[in-house]
């Protein structure tokens, strides 16, 4: 393929929404054949790029050029005919559709007046065998894991003909193994000459991946390099404006009093089989306690059971002493947890409320707000005035709607209101998912802080390192129970592998 070929050139394009300029007179080119990342600090405006190339947001200044000819994409499925594919963060697939239904869908070949299923299943494997994305046609989408939904997805923009894909952060969403088959997938279409751009928080996977990367920030681009000519330091550097430090600073302490007790634990799934299988665990003041293990292990449901979103049917919890088994997400709340969720759409912010609305959710009660029948919205603007500039939530107000927010700065206004609260057990669910490497190093600092201020902290994560870096402890989850733990210091993914797998802990591990 020619690499001198250029398939994407964006010249000048500026995108302003009210109180802010999310595009600043961009400029951005993608050759043939090349894999080019994307990369910049939460609220940059790498989203909003892509959205312009993807026909969803018209530019408000600038040229877009396809492969070499001037165009003006209106919508997506002008996008689609000139051979742009995206693959979205949250996918957007027919839960009880087959993958084959899912891909052919708005493209169906036709026999006669009836759709033609067994060639449309035929198509789909031709392409998934071309570009080694394996999946079963026939399969459900609902049966499937996240990983296959997203082969689903990048199927469904190749049959569509792209041949230019974008990735919005692919790798948020999927397990270690699932990243390194992705970062295959992608080689692959490269190799076919598809030009990929990747937007991605995770440097290891731009060095490991990319071609160039161009880094934009506050709306600017600051520079396009090759990964030959930079390193991981360098594009943290080039993000952020300043020097990121990846260490996390934590001595050794002793804990305190038990503050969360969680015995013999027990919760049905779906189709009948248990979620929980009989958890126990104690976490002490002062103490990091990290949970590892694959996705859907009960990790969520360990996280339901202790914040009472979903109740047990065996077991108990106890928070300072006091049961709290089956007690109303309100109460436990207001008992002295704090709950950074898994999913922030769902359950951490009200998408059409204000940011500062969003700040006393679970607070709006206290006297701090309500010395009436009516929330003083006054005391409300002081509170979150403080706690986005503390946590630098980047919106255009805290009047805004949480939805218009990118989605670094939901998760950093959550993790502000939840340390806001001075709870006495934190839980949090992976915490700086989608955050951007200054975010995070902010929050790592945050949830040490805490620890050393004598809070509890439950944090589940799937990422190794980060769960090395914070944790005290590490126990980890297998088919809703625990395998035993590790110790933090000692780091051993062999181990932590194993068990993982569900093998239980050896000798050397505390199981
Ligand atoms: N529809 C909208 N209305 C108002 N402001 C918006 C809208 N969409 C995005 N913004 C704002 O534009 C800026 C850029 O957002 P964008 O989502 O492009 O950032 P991003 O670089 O993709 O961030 P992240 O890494 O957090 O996903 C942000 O400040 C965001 O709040």
């Amino acid at each position: 393929m020619d690499r001198s070929l250029t398939a994407v050139q964006l010249k000048g394009i500026t995108k302003r929404f009210p109180g802010l300029v999310a595009n600043d007179s961009i400029n951005f080119e993608l050759k043939k054949g090349e894999i080019h990342a994307l990369l910049g600090e939460n609220g940059a405006g790498k989203s909003t790029l892509m959205n312009i190339l993807f026909g969803l947001y018209q530019p408000d200044e600038g040229e877009i050029w396809i492969n070499g000819k001037q165009t003006v994409i209106e919508g997506a499925s002008r996008a689609i005919e000139l051979g742009i594919g995206m693959v979205h963060q949250h996918f957007k697939l027919v839960q009880p559709f087959t993958v084959a239904e899912n891909i052919v869908l708005g493209n169906e070949p036709v026999k006669g007046l009836k759709i033609d299923y067994k060639l449309a299943n035929e198509k789909v494997r031709t392409i998934s065998e071309r570009y080694g994305l394996k999946v079963d046609p026939q399969a459900r989408i609902k049966d499937i894991t996240v990983g296959m939904q997203q082969r689903v997805e990048i199927l469904k923009t190749l049959y569509r003909g792209a041949e230019i894909v974008i990735f919005d952060e692919p790798t948020a969403v999927l397990t270690v193994q699932e990243i390194e088959e992705l970062i295959e997938i992608i080689r692959n279409l490269a190799a076919e000459g598809k030009s990929i751009i990747i937007i991605t928080h995770k440097l290891k996977e731009v060095m490991a991946l990319a071609d160039s990367v161009t880094v934009i920030r506050r709306g600017k681009v600051i520079k396009t390099v090759t990964t030959d000519e930079t390193n991981e330091q360098q594009l943290a550097e080039l993000m952020v404006g300043r020097d990121v430090s990846f260490e996390v600073k934590k001595t050794k302490r002793e804990p305190g009093e038990v503050i969360l007790a969680v015995d013999n634990l027990k919760m049905k799934g779906e189709q009948g089989k248990n979620a929980l299988n009989g958890v126990s665990l104690d976490i002490r003041a002062g103490e990091i306690l990290g949970i590892a293990g694959v996705d859907g292990n009960g990790q969520s449901e360990l996280i339901y059971a202790i914040t009472g979103m979903r109740k047990v049917e065996g077991g108990a919890v106890k928070l300072n002493g006091r049961d709290m088994t089956n007690h109303s997400p309100r109460d436990v709340s207001v008992a002295g947890v704090g709950h950074i969720p898994e999913d922030r759409h769902k359950h951490g912010l009200v998408l059409d409320f204000s940011v500062s609305e969003n700040m006393i959710l679970n607070t709006y009660f206290e006297p701090e707000f309500g010395k009436t029948m009516f929330i003083d919205y006054k005391a409300m603007d002081t509170l979150s005035d403080k706690l986005v500039k503390e946590f630098d939530v980047r919106s255009s107000g805290i009047h805004t709607h949480a939805r218009a927010l990118s989605g670094g700065n939901q998760q950093k206004a959550i993790i502000a209101r939840e340390l806001h609260k001075d709870p006495d057990l934190l839980i949090a669910v992976q915490p700086t998912r989608g955050l951007d490497i200054g975010a995070i190093e902010y929050v790592h600092k945050r949830l040490v802080q805490a620890r050393n201020e004598g809070k509890a902290i439950l944090l589940v994560s799937f990422e190794l390192d980060e769960l090395y870096a914070l944790s005290d402890r590490i126990a980890v989850m297998y088919e809703g129970r625990l395998m035993g733990e590790v110790d933090a210091e000692k780091r051993d993914d062999q181990q932590l592998g194993l068990m993982m797998a569900g093998n239980k802990a050896t000798a050397d591990g505390r199981g």
